[in-house]
C-alpha cells in the first residue's frame, strides 16, 4: 500500500538530511506506530506519504514515494485525498469551515460523494466519535480535544484506503483516545486501511501496533514488529521500561502483558510499598494564588462552576479532567485575560487581571495551549536573548534551559521551522527563564518525548522548590505521575476531586498510570520508584 524506494529528503539549507535512504514497504490493514525522539523526521516521514513533503515544505527529496502504485511525485496532494486522509499536528490550522457539520462534509464534497451517503457518514461520524452534541458549534469555540476529535473525525468520512495521523491523541483525555483508537482499529480490521501513526505516548498505541517504524535520529528508519525493535529503542513507554528494570523477557507490550508477571515483582518487592508522597499536610508553606468561587461562561455555557483552588509556593499541582471540562477557562480566568463571570483571584495581594500585562507576567506566567502563538522573532537565537533580556537574567540562561530539554537546535534557525516539540520546548524555555510566582501551563508535553519530559519535569520542580507554584492542565497520566505532588479534577466545570498525586490517580480508571494499573491496590506511581525499590532490596539482601 505505501512503498518508500530509496526516498532521501534535505530540507532547505538544512545540514544533514531529514530522511536518509528510507526503504519501506507496509501492506494494506496495519496499523504503524512512527516513534523517535522529537525532531528526529516523524512528521516528515509522514508528510511524505502524500506528498506535502517536498511539495508544500521545498527540499529536495531523491528516490520513489507511492502509494498504491502511484507515485506521490507525479499528482499533487489534492488527488491523493481520496487515498490518503492526513491529520496534521495542529487541527485547528487544517479547518477548512466554520462549523463541526460543515467540516465533516467538507472533504466528502471535494470527492462529490452523493449526498444522501454524505448525511449517513457525517451521523455515524457524529457517534462514532462522541461528538454528536457539538455538530453546529463554531470550530474555533472548541476545546482543543473537541478540536482533535473533529480532525480525526472529517478523514474518517471518506474511508481512505491510508491514514496518516500526526500525534492524534495528544490533545485528548485519556478515555477519548482510547475511543478514538478504538474506531481507527475498526477502520484497520474491517476495511483494511493501512494506518501510520506518529505518537510519542507510545503508552495509548503500542499495543495496538501491528509494526513499529523507529527513527534512530540519523534519518533512517528502522521497521519491524514491536518485540523485536523495542530491545534497542531510545524511546519506550512505561511498562516496557518497568519490563526492562524487571528483566522480563518478552518485554510487555501492555499493562495485560505486565500484570501477568505482578505477583513475582511483588514477591521481590515484599515488604516495600511506594515511597509516601509530599507530606499531606503542608499548611505552613505559603498561599501563592487563591481563587474564590470563579465562574467563566460564554454566553448560556458555564464552562467553571464556582471553583475554590489555593496553590501554594512550592507545589506543582495538576489539573485533569475530561476534554471540555474546564480547564483551559480556569486557567486564562486564573491569569486574568479570560473571561471571569464571578469569583476573586488574588496573587498576593494582587489581581492579576487587574494588572498592567508587564506586571502581570511577572507574577503569574501562562503557555497557551497553541504555544507556537507566543513566538514572534527570526530566530532561536534572537527568542532565547529576549527572553533573558526581559527577565534580567544572566544571558544564556533560555539557552541553557532549551538544551536540557531538546538539545542541538541550531540558533539560527526560524522558529517557524522547528518540530512541533522543539517549538514548545522553546515556549516552556522563555517561559521558565521568566520564573514567574506562578506559572499556568496548558497541556505543555504535546510533542516532547520521555525524555524531554523527565528534563521538564525536573525544571519544572526546580521551579517549584525555589518557591515557584505550578499548575498544569494536562491528559497525560505519565507526566502527573512523575512530576506533581497534588492532582485537582474538573468534570464538566466543577472542581470533583483535590489531593495528593497518588490518591486521586491510583484509583482511576482513567488517571492511572501504567505501573500503577500493573501493581495495583498497591499505590506505585513510577518505574523509577520501582528501580529504587528493588536496588535497596538488592543492597540489603
Ligand atoms: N521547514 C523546515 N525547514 C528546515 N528544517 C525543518 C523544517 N521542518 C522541520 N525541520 C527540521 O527537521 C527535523 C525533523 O522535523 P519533524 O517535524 O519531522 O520532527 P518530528 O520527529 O516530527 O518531531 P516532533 O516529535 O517534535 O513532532 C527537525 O530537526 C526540524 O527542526
Ligand atoms: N467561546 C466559546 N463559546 C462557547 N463555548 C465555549 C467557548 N470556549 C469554550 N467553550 C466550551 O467550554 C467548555 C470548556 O472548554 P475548555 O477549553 O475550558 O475545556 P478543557 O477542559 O480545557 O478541554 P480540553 O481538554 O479539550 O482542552 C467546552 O465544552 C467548550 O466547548
Amino acid at each position: 500500500m505505501i512503498d518508500f524506494e530509496a526516498v532521501s529528503f534535505h530540507y532547505p539549507d538544512a545540514a544533514a538530511p531529514a530522511l536518509r535512504d528510507v526503504e519501506l514497504h507496509l501492506p494494506e490493514g496495519e496499523l504503524c506506530l512512527v516513534a523517535g525522539r522529537t525532531g528526529v523526521g516523524k512528521s516528515t516521514l509522514l508528510g511524505a506519504v502524500n506528498g506535502l513533503v517536498p511539495r508544500f515544505t521545498g527540499g529536495r527529496l531523491a528516490g520513489r514515494v507511492s502509494v498504491a502504485g502511484q507515485s506521490t511525485a507525479d499528482r499533487p496532494p489534492q488527488e491523493f485525498a481520496a487515498l490518503v486522509g492526513v491529520v496534521g499536528q495542529d487541527p485547528l490550522a487544517g479547518f477548512v469551515t466554520d462549523t463541526v457539520e460543515e467540516e465533516l462534509a467538507y472533504a466528502m464534497e471535494q470527492l462529490a460523494v452523493p449526498p444522501e451517503v454524505m448525511r449517513k457518514r457525517v451521523e455515524e461520524t457524529l457517534d462514532l466519535l462522541g461528538i454528536a452534541e457539538l455538530r453546529h458549534r463554531a470550530l474555533r469555540t472548541l476545546s482543543g480535544g473537541q478540536q482533535q476529535r473533529v480532525a480525526i473525525g472529517s478523514v474518517f468520512t471518506t474511508l481512505p484506503q491510508v491514514l496518516v495521523l500526526d500525534e492524534p491523541t495528544s490533545a485528548l483525555d485519556p478515555t477519548a483516545a482510547e475511543e478514538v483508537l478504538a474506531a481507527v482499529l475498526r477502520l484497520v480490521h474491517d476495511l483494511g486501511t493501512t494506518v501510520l501513526i506518529a505518537e510519542h505516548r507510545m503508552e495509548r498505541v503500542l499495543q495496538y501496533a501491528d509494526r513499529l517504524l523507529y527513527l534512530p535520529g540519523d534519518g533512517t528508519v528502522r521497521e519491524g514488529p514491536p518485540q523485536e525493535l523495542l530491545p534497542e529503542m531510545e524511546v519506550a513507554p512505561p511498562v516496557v521500561e518497568l519490563g526492562r528494570v524487571a528483566g522480563w523477557h518478552p518485554l510487555p507490550l501492555s499493562v495485560r502483558d505486565a500484570r501477568r508477571h505482578a505477583p513475582t515483582l511483588r514477591r521481590r518487592l515484599a515488604g516495600q510499598g511506594p515511597p509516601a508522597g509530599p507530606a499531606q499536610a503542608t499548611p505552613a508553606r505559603p498561599v501563592a494564588l487563591r481563587a474564590e468561587r470563579v465562574s467563566v461562561a460564554y454566553g448560556r455555557k458555564v464552562a467553571v462552576r464556582e471553583v475554590d483552588l489555593t496553590l501554594r509556593a512550592g507545589e506543582v499541582t495538576a489539573l485533569m479532567g475530561r476534554n471540555g471540562s474546564g480547564k483551559s477557562s480556569l486557567l486564562w480566568a486564573l491569569q486574568g485575560s479570560g473571561p471571569r463571570r464571578a469569583g476573586r483571584v488574588r496573587v498576593g495581594e494582587a489581581d492579576p487581571g487587574a494588572l498592567g500585562p508587564e506586571e502581570a507576567r511577572r507574577l503569574v506566567g501562562l503557555v497557551p495551549q497553541n504555544a507556537a502563538d507566543l513566538l514572534y522573532l527570526q530566530t532561536v537565537a534572537a527568542e532565547c536573548a529576549q527572553a533573558d533580556a526581559e527577565s534580567a537574567a544572566e544571558p544564556g540562561r533560555c539557552r541553557g534551559l532549551l538544551d536540557r530539554m531538546a538539545p542541538g537546535i541550531p540558533e539560527a534557525a526560524h522558529p517557524r521551522d522547528l518540530s512541533e516539540g522543539q517549538r514548545l520546548a522553546l515556549v516552556l524555555a522563555i517561559q521558565l527563564t521568566a520564573t514567574p510566582e506562578v506559572l499556568l501551563l496548558d497541556e505543555p508535553t504535546r510533542g516532547l518525548d520521555y525524555d524531554a519530559k523527565r528534563a521538564f519535569g525536573a525544571l519544572v520542580r526546580q521551579l517549584a522548590d525555589d518557591g515557584g507554584s505550578v499548575l498544569v492542565a494536562t491528559h497525560d497520566v505519565e507526566f502527573v505521575a512523575s512530576t506533581a505532588d497534588r492532582v485537582v479534577v474538573l468534570a464538566d466545570g466543577d472542581l470533583v476531586a483535590d489531593g495528593p498525586t497518588a490518591d486521586v490517580v491510583c484509583a482511576s480508571p482513567a488517571f492511572a498510570p501504567q505501573v500503577a494499573k500493573v501493581l495495583r491496590p498497591e499505590p506505585w506511581l513510577t518505574v523509577d520508584q520501582v528501580r529504587t525499590a528493588l536496588a535497596t532490596r538488592e543492597v540489603a539482601t
